[in-house]
């Protein structure tokens, strides 16, 4: 278990963040500080291509079947620009308050490799679409974004080693990604983690990118250096290809094992572009910088300038949905706690901008329409202790909620005006779920004679009374235990008089004319 061992040497269980930003002493590598700095490629969720109008697959699909001449760089095809595919990446630019460059171009970078029919990629080398921005991560880090370009994915190929053969899949080839390129300002495998989520959730919550590092729709490299507190930043390595936040931290954690082992022994940090061997928790050298492509980029000559009009731009900003972090503000001032929130956005995760430009219903929108007019606390209270409980036991995602806004705030009027007891309203609730009924949880109390006894007053009390008559004759030895003045066993007379009345009576009233029977002549 050799691998084993190494992942616990580099995830020791030191709390995350414990001792980061003390003079660089991280523990795990005392007099060291780390920097990263994380190249994401997302790929930008729209229908059709970036310049063709073959549909964008998953993996899932059989191979070669979304792809057209031009991904397949058939002589004499020409790009068309998708024009979605900018306004996604306009979203994402404006979420990270990057700058977007009215003016950009596209350039070819070449490299010759199977699954890049071309011999070139398009990407955005030299004029990209959104320059500078920022994220600030809920550690306080304030990660600076150096630059945002749109480019093409590649195809895929995998080699068969029985038959000797590699097999090209062109189906990814030519999907839009947008690379989102970080400045160098985090400081340790766990804080790229927190950057990573917080941009994840960032390109879910606009809607430009689904950001599933498993299904591989988002995709992340990451720079590495190390250098002794107060010298100037070491030299970068690179290493690419990561496809999960956990193997992510894990690869920077040991790429800074690596070059530390080698400063130590005198020797230098070649800078390099590396792999990453999960299995033996390991980085590995692809090549060095010597023998790094020569990409030869140069302008597209088939795509002009990339031109935005001022007032494209602001009608992209117009539409904008409220963010992560301005959501978390938001609720936590509305009194819910950071559990309730958390709860509550995690159900958000993976809502959809319609062809409308609309979000789809995640939790939170669902909490906002019910809490108008109501009590924020007690609504996120039916939200995340009772409908998604409910839900969960019966196996349904938040999607296939089957209780609207309206009847989840009747719901919550009804039990606050005292109209039906809590007990009454969660068996509603139930029913609702169950039947799928779509009527007013008002109306369904009354057909089903869930309307509470009063608390007080006369209109009631005789059925009450009646009850607790009936509860004392089923068990007449409690009931003499209870009249010598056994306390505790009062309590079980008051249960049976609730199930009586299947929850509609007041049990502190029940205990009260329980008590007076018992002290009454027999
Ligand atoms: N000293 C450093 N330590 C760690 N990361 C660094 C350091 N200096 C720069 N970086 C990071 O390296 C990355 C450089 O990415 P960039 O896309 O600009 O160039 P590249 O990696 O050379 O090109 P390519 O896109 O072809 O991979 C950035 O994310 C940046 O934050
Ligand atoms: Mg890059
Ligand atoms: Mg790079």
């Amino acid at each position: 278990m050799r691998g084993g061992w190494q992942l616990r040497r580099v995830l020791p269980r030191t709390r995350l963040f414990s001792t980061i930003g003390e003079g660089g002493t991280d523990r795990r590598w005392p007099g060291w500080e780390v920097v990263v700095g994380l190249e994401v490629h997302a790929q930008i969720k729209s229908r059709s291509k970036l310049f063709s109008d073959s549909l964008t697959s998953d993996p899932s699909e059989s191979h070669n079947t979304c792809v057209s001449p031009y991904d397949a760089a058939f002589p004499g095809t020409l790009p068309k620009l998708n024009s979605k595919c900018v306004d996604l990446t306009l979203r994402t630019a404006i979420a990270l308050n990057s700058q977007i460059q009215r003016r950009s171009a596209f350039d070819r970078k070449h490299y010759f490799y199977a699954d890049i029919p071309a011999g070139y990629q398009i990407t955005q080398h030299y004029a990209p679409v959104a320059m500078g921005g920022h994220l600030d991560l809920e550690t306080g880090r304030l990660v600076r974004i150096k630059q945002i370009q749109i480019e093409q994915d590649t195809g895929k190929s995998t080699f068969d080693a029985r038959r000797r053969v590699s097999m090209i899949d062109l189906n990814r080839a030519g999907t839009g990604l947008m690379e989102i390129v970080s400045e160098p300002d985090m400081r340790s495998p766990e804080e790229a983690g927190v950057y990573l989520r917080t941009l994840q959730s960032i390109l879910r919550s606009v809607g430009s990118s689904d950001g599933n590092m498993e299904q591989g729709s988002l995709r992340c490299d990451v720079n590495v250096s190390v250098n002794r507190p107060g010298e100037p930043s070491g030299t970068r390595c690179e290493v690419k290809n990561l496809n999960s936040v956990k193997f992510m931290q894990v690869a920077i954690a040991c790429e800074v094992f690596r070059q530390i082992e080698l400063l130590e022994k005198g020797e230098a940090v070649q800078q390099e572009t590396r792999g990453f061997d999960e299995a033996g928790a390991r980085t590995f050298s692809l090549r060095s910088k010597e023998d790094a492509p020569d990409y030869r980029y140069m302008p597209d000559p088939n795509l002009p300038l990339l031109l935005l009009d001022q007032s494209y731009v602001d009608r992209i900003r117009s539409t904008m949905p409220e963010l992560p972090g301005e959501t978390r503000a938001r609720l936590l001032k509305q009194g819910l706690t950071v559990r309730d929130v958390d709860v509550l956005t995690s159900v958000d995760a993976g809502r959809e901008v319609g062809f409308d430009g609309q979000l789809g219903e995640g939790a939170v929108v669902y909490f906002d329409a019910v809490a108008i007019g109501r009590n924020p606390k007690i609504v996120v209270n039916w939200i995340t202790q009772d409908l998604l409980g409910q839900l969960a036991a019966r196996n349904l995602t938040f999607k296939e909620n089957p209780i609207s806004t309206q009847q989840l705030g009747d719901l919550v009027d009804i039990v606050q005006n005292g109209s039906i007891t809590g007990t009454s309203a969660k068996t509603l609730l139930r029913h609702m779920l169950d039947q799928r009924s779509a009527a007013l949880p008002s109306e369904l109390a009354r057909e089903m004679s869930l309307f509470a006894l009063p608390a007080d007053g006369d209109s009631g009390s005789s059925e009450l009374e009646q009850w607790c008559r009936d509860a004392m004759a089923a068990v007449p030895a409690e009931t003499a235990a209870a009249k010598k003045g056994h306390s505790g066993v009062i309590n079980r007379l008051v249960g049976r008089v609730m199930k009586m009345s299947r929850g509609r009576a007041n049990a502190l009233k029940a205990k009260e004319v329980l008590q007076s029977m018992l002290r009454g002549p027999d």
